[in-house]
């Protein structure tokens, strides 16, 4: 069935020399989330931002601040995001090596818990943890870069998920490879929240309210 979604774009595909300008741009354009990508070139094979990064861009994220970490370990740096700013921390279930404990510590520093999933992950792994988490993050790419296409079997996984989190108060978002051509099938299948990079950021700030509003208008199935 189709039903309005949130865009999340990540600032992964932004200028890198202007975040902060980005961030302002994305929010003008109508974004409600920011994305940000922290990566530690261990977990993942790319290095991006830390804590220092997040705080400085806070002033210039007016909605919710998303921050994805891509790192290994994670709880040493819950903290630093949380007075950094985030109101989403996500961690991996594949960093290890106590989810249970890291997703706890999230909620503990005052911010909503996200749990993300690589593509190789079964679902059979976060049912223990559903009481624990505000939002799922289901890796429709395998992290690390933008760019990459939406590996297909993921929407399947989606459609799962969404049914096994059923009358919970769970988000389920998707993250990775998300366009106009597939933006569709994640929403339909049981995305609320979709993570665009190329998507959203391709064209520079004056394609920005145009881009996020046809991907809204994709995933509810409006031909653009
Ligand atoms: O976390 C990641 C990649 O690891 C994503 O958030 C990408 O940044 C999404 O980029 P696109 O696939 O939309 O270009």
């Amino acid at each position: 069935m189709s039903h309005a979604v949130t865009i999340c774009p990540s600032i992964l595909a932004g200028d890198f020399a202007a975040l902060g300008a980005e961030c302002r741009a994305l929010g003008e354009a109508g974004a409600d989330w920011i994305h940000v990508d922290v990566m530690d070139g261990h977990f993942v094979p790319n290095i991006t931002f830390g804590p220092q990064m997040c705080a400085a861009l806070r002033p210039h994220v007016t909605g919710v601040m998303d921050v994805h970490l891509m790192i290994a370990p994670v709880d040493p740096y819950i903290d630093a995001f949380a007075k950094a700013g985030a109101d989403v921390i996500t961690a991996h279930l594949e960093a290890g090596p106590h989810v249970h404990r890291t997703l706890q510590a999230i909620r503990g520093a005052g911010c909503k818990a996200g749990l993300a999933i690589n593509p190789g992950t079964g679902i059979e792994a976060v049912g223990h943890l559903l009481d624990d988490i505000d939002l799922l993050c289901v890796m429709t790419v395998n992290p690390g870069f933008g760019g990459q296409s939406l590996i297909p079997a993921m929407v399947e996984k989606v459609r799962a998920l969404k049914a096994l989190t059923a009358g919970r108060p769970i988000r389920i978002q998707v993250d990775g490879g998300v366009t106009l051509r597939t933006a569709r099938s994640v929403a339909a299948a049981g995305a609320d929240l979709l993570v665009a990079g190329s998507a959203v950021l391709q064209g520079g700030p004056a394609a920005y309210a145009r881009n996020i509003a046809a991907l809204r208008d994709a995933a509810l199935g409006v031909l653009v």
